[in-house]
């Protein structure tokens, strides 16, 4: 049975899209069976893939608000193992027009468990917000990695996101677990990174993932070439990392 996990935070530029793309990419590496769903408008884990969204027919879109079969929406990609539903800007109306329909929270949920056994993992990516898209995405999910960024004003925000999981918890699916907090973005030179850590660590406590994502400038390049790091550069650091989270993602189980 496939494990699903949604990359949450509803702040935006927190490397929540490249945290999606690139531990997908290196779970695939390891032999592991991946789907990466976009369910953020921007589709920004859609290009990160290599889909280029001009071409894309149907998308998330489609199986969410016009009950599409989401095996016809499925791609592969350039990376051995890593398959995408994708995201195109169509999706910006989804948050309005999912409102007055029923069951709206449990429309992504039940499109995933007709397919969750033709993978070990299903990545889903989440917009910058704490809308009917997350609450699908939270509610399709065994687990929610929140990646954090390394700077001021780091823990602002995640109260807010904390108590949206406990709600969806509560009402809507009670098998989510937060599996982990990921530091993300880190400068090493400066003081300031590694207060984050040491504050998110005493917060979140066994709950931090022990790979650190570092500032590493080929992961920022890879999205406009359409490559995860793995395929755009496997010998930098920001490969060595990601590699070094899908591993500890899949020992997780
Ligand atoms: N470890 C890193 N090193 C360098 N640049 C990074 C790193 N992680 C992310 N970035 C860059 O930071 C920006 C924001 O990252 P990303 O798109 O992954 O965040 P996001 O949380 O998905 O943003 P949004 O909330 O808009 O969806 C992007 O330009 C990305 O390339
Ligand atoms: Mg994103």
């Amino acid at each position: 049975m496939g494990k699903v996990i949604s990359i949450a935070n509803q702040k935006g530029g927190v490397g929540k899209t490249t945290t999606s793309v690139n531990l997908g990419a290196c779970l695939a590496y390891i032999g592991k069976k991946v789907l990466l769903v976009d369910t953020d408008p921007q589709g920004n884990a859609t290009s990160g893939a290599g889909i280029d969204k001009g071409e894309v027919q149907q998308c998330i879109y489609d199986v969410l608000v016009e009950d599409a079969n989401i095996k016809e929406v499925i791609r592969a990609t350039a990376v051995d193992g890593l398959y995408s539903v994708p995201a195109t800007i169509q999706l910006a109306g989804a948050e309005i027009e999912l409102v007055p329909t029923i069951s709206r929270e449990v429309r992504l949920k039940r499109a995933i468990s007709a397919i969750k056994d033709d993978y070990d993992y299903i990545i889903i990516d989440c917009p910058p917000s704490l809308g009917l898209l997350t609450l699908n995405a939270l509610t399709a999910s065994d687990a929610v990695i929140i990646p954090v960024q390394c700077e001021y004003y780091a823990l602002e925000g995640l109260s807010q996101l904390l108590s949206t999981v406990r709600l969806v918890q509560k009402h809507l699916n009670h098998n989510l677990m937060i599996d982990g907090v990921l530091l993300t973005m880190l400068d090493a030179r400066t003081n300031l990174g590694l207060q984050v850590i040491e504050e998110v660590k005493k917060y979140f406590r066994d709950k931090v993932y022990r790979t650190i994502i570092p500032r590493n400038i080929r992961l920022s390049e890879a999205p406009s070439h359409g490559q995860p790091i793995i395929l755009y550069d496997p010998k930098s650091r920001g490969a060595e990392v990601y590699l070094d989270l899908a591993k500890e993602v899949a020992a997780n189980g």
